[in-house]
């Protein structure tokens, strides 16, 4: 294309007035120029010729003497500029480029200074307009009219030095040499070129051009758009990109507050952060965490990441219905008072627990009372002076294990019974042993002291064996020698509870929602289900909702101890009630609580739970697992289904397999019938955790699946005596090995011989795979198993041979069939022990 170059911009880059450009012209044309005149080649020619002649140079030896003295690179500092600022000294020194013409300035290569190494991608290099202002008079060339910048992107961008006066112009064209002839000469000595500045300047042209060519097309777009669909130009459809454009610059403008749990999902985060998951997951990697849209990460992390989005992060508190309906506040010390310790009594079998317990009972009640004592709750209060004591009436191990089991912690303080005349026993030790877990104060009674043989120096030393220290030998152990029978030292045992309490400062607030746990429950026909419970914390009343491990229920009636009938129970006070919907179990947690709806709904999703907790837990019997689970006492019955092929054998299966029934197990053929075993077989089987048996019959495939998947157990049997053989060993726990069948090959009988004295001889074909001596041979003819034999000879021509290959022929004679059939299968296979 062509450029135009005007006279008043010639004029403005050699800076001189428009009039010596004008006058100049009509020297040599006798045409007068107007200022806006665009210039021909010649024309160009002419006026450059006559603005540069003054700064010629002549000798190009001059300047090869001066560059190589200087080294200097020079720094071009405008774009139109032409010079090549390297090799400097392989170059002419003097610039002998005449004013370029438009052609020429087309087709200069090296242009590096007008090379925009970054120019924006997309805008058309020409219409990048070069600058042409600054130029100093004489000094540079300008370029010629408008030239196109270079294309070769690979041009390096000369590296900004410091400038340097040169003496000479440079000129780093290597055609300088030839243009001089042309005598056009351009001194350039004072060039000061910032490269900087030019390529600051460029991109600035270049982005400038962008955002033009953008909007003009967005515009444009935006009007075609209002033609076509006659909308208002903002009812425009949002692209993905614009609205999280616009999604972005809201969540600075106006941070958002979000809301994140203990756990989170990436996807659920990206969600709430009304961010994509991609940008979510971007952050994260950032952060060194590198997790999926499923994965979870935590409420740390999270925030971290909302952090990064500028939105606030608040904690989501998820509330349960145990925090809507149980009061689970920790109580002020204003609001607590004193109360009853909570004693159980332990020890070794026979050393007097049931007496002693007793003898404290009677050692508290008036003759009057004494007949009156007909309740046993499992737990009672014994009022010594004006305190109470609360004894549990629980085996002590239960009051540890399965309490504890449930996280109840319900003694304060175990008594540790010891026969004087017998000493520490192994139940002895295993009572420490769980009261010292169970972290309670022990109190010793050395109990049996009215006998001749007691000798209660000797329990006090075994004692410290167990790091249980008599007190009076500077420990912290309370020995105290009582006797069951004659009541003696019972009083002072008694005391030592009362100060053992004392010492433990128990208090709790009777003024809130009754709290404790379930000692032991049972249904009662009359009443229906009776719970003892012993209250720890508040008080519980008649009428009160109580949700109690997986049952719920209102305190329909209640009574203490004694039998008598009470309307509430405060703290350390057991009580026995009745109201609730199920019988609870002994270590279950009570609760009164707020609201029957909300409890009811508590209590059903505990028993989900729980079921699902016991579905998961079960495990299936197998006959490989059947002694085992006898042995632990989990199997009490076997269930078995069974399936075979006629009724018949459907009934002797049945009486065979129950007449195995022993004292510890029961075998209870639960369902029998006639035919393949099926899906609802399965069902049935894994439903009532039951092992089917089959009698020649096979699953079929959807209940061979789901059999392996519930990993039901299915035995297949051809013969009853088997079946009975191995459920009986697996009673017994000796189970044989187990065999399983590999499959070796197959041939197909072309032709079968008779041969006197050596019986008949199946001439086959091995199909697949291979035949060996000792395989044993499954005859299959028209898919139905005929018979199972074993090899009697292998034979390849006259040759005995250990195994035929697929593709060969032999002859193999069977140890007793006979029977054998042109087009046969002989299937081979050994059987292979294994175990699981
Ligand atoms: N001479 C004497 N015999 C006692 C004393 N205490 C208990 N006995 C007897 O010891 C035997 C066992 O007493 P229990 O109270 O049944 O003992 P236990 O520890 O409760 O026994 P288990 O419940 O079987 O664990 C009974 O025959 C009691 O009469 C005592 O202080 N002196």
């Amino acid at each position: 294309m062509m450029m135009k170059y005007r006279v008043h911009e010639v004029a403005k880059d050699l800076n001189i007035p428009n009039k010596d450009v004008i006058d100049t012209l009509e020297k040599y044309t006798g045409e007068t120029k107007k200022h806006m005149t665009a210039l021909d080649e010649n024309e160009l020619d002419l006026v450059f010729e006559t603005f540069t002649q003054k700064n010629s140079s002549e000798n190009l030896d001059v300047y090869f003497a001066q560059a190589n003295r200087n080294e200097t690179v020079v720094e071009p500092e405008k774009p139109d500029v032409i010079i090549q600022p390297e090799q400097p000294a392989a170059r002419p020194a003097v610039q002998q480029v005449s004013a370029p013409r438009p052609a020429q300035a087309a087709q200069q290569p090296q242009r590096a200074p007008a090379q925009p190494s970054h120019a924006a991608p997309g805008v058309p290099a020409a219409d990048q307009k070069p600058v042409r202002k600054a130029v100093k008079p004489g000094k540079i060339t300008p370029v010629g009219p408008k030239p196109t910048p270079p294309k070769a992107p690979a041009a390096p961008r000369p590296q900004q030095q410091p400038v340097q006066r040169r003496p000479l112009p440079v000129n780093t064209d290597p055609n300088a040499a030839i243009k001089r002839t042309e005598g056009r000469i351009v001194d350039t000595r004072t060039s000061h070129v910032e490269l900087d500045k030019y390529n600051e300047k460029y991109d600035r042209l270049a982005s400038e051009k962008i955002n033009t060519a953008n909007t003009v097309q967005k515009q444009k777009l935006t009007q075609r758009s209002t033609q076509y669909r006659g909308k208002p130009r903002n009812s425009r459809k949002e692209t993905e990109s614009e609205r999280l454009r616009r999604i972005a610059l809201e969540r600075k403008a106006k941070p958002i507050t979000i809301q994140i749990p203990e756990e989170i999902t990436v996807g659920e985060l990206a969600l709430r952060l009304k961010a994509t998951a991609a940008e979510v997951i971007k952050k994260l990697m950032v952060l060194g965490v590198f997790a999926a849209v499923n994965d979870t990460i935590d409420f740390d992390t999270a925030t971290l990441v909302a952090m990064e989005f500028h939105a606030k992060v608040e904690k989501e508190v998820v509330v349960t219905i145990e925090e809507q309906i149980i009061d689970d506040s920790e109580d002020k010390d204003d609001n607590l008072v004193p109360r009853a310790p909570v004693v159980v009594v332990m020890g070794h079998v026979d050393h007097g627990k049931t007496s002693l317990l007793d003898a404290i009972r009677h050692a508290n009640v008036t003759a009057s009372e004494a007949g009156g004592i007909t309740q046993h709750i499992g737990a009672y209060q014994v009022r010594l002076e004006d305190r109470e004591v609360t004894f549990l009436d629980t085996p002590g191990h239960a009051a540890f294990t399965t309490m504890r089991a449930r996280g109840a912690q319900v003694t304060d303080i175990a008594i540790l019974v010891v026969a004087a005349d017998d000493g520490i026993m192994p139940q002895t030790i295993e009572a420490i042993h769980h009261a010292k877990a169970a972290n309670v104060s022990i109190i010793v009674a050395i109990n049996k002291m009215d006998k001749p043989g007691a000798n209660p120096q000797h329990v006090m030393e075994q004692l410290t064996e167990y790091e249980l220290v008599p007190e009076e030998w500077g420990g912290d152990t309370p020995c105290i020698p009582v006797s069951a029978v004659t009541k003696a030292g019972i009083k002072d045992l008694l005391e030592m509870i009362i100060l053992t309490a004392d010492i433990k400062e128990l208090k709790a607030n009777p003024d809130r929602a009754a709290k404790g746990t379930v000692i032991e429950a049972r249904l009662d026909k009359g009443r229906g289900p009776i719970a003892t419970m012993l209250v720890q914390n508040g008080t519980l009343r008649t009428g009160d909702i109580i949700v109690a491990g997986t049952t719920v229920g209102r305190v329909r009636a209640m009574t203490n101890a004694d039998g008598q009938k009470i309307e509430q129970a405060g703290p350390s006070v057991p009580v026995e009630i009745t109201g609730l919907d199920d019988v609870p179990t002994g270590g279950d947690i009570f609760n009164a609580v707020s609201d029957e709806r909300l409890a009811r709904e508590l209590v059903e999703q505990r028993r989900t739970e729980m079921k699902e907790e016991r579905f998961n837990s079960r495990t299936k019997v197998t006959l490989d697992n059947l002694f085992d689970q006898m042995k632990q006492g989990d199997m009490k019955e076997l269930q078995i289904i069974v399936k075979a092929d006629v009724q018949g054998s459907v009934e002797a299966v049945r009486q065979s397999l129950e007449k195995l029934s022993d004292e510890e197990v029961r075998v209870n053929v639960i369902h029998g019938g006639v035919g393949a075993i099926s899906e609802s077989d399965v069902m049935l089987a894994s439903a009532s955790n039951a092992i089917i048996v089959g009698f020649n019959v096979r699953p079929d495939p959807v209940a061979e699946e789901n059999a392996k998947r519930d990993g039901v157990d299915m035995r297949l049997y051809r013969i009853i005596y088997d079946c009975i053989g191995e459920i009986e060993s697996a009673m017994k726990g000796m189970l044989a090995p187990k065999f399983r069948e590999v499959a070796l090959g197959k041939a197909e009988c072309r032709e079968v011989y008779k041969i006197t004295n050596v019986g008949t001889i199946v001439g086959s074909h091995v199909t697949t795979g291979k035949i060996t001596r000792a395989a044993q041979i499954r005859v299959v003819r028209d898919g139905i198993v005929i018979t199972e034999d074993k090899i009697a000879s292998l034979r390849r021509f006259k040759d005995d041979v250990k195994e035929v290959a697929e593709g060969y022929d032999c002859g193999i004679g069977l140890e007793r069939f006979s029977d054998i059939k042109e087009g046969d299968i002989l299937e081979a296979f050994v059987m292979e022990e294994y175990r699981e």
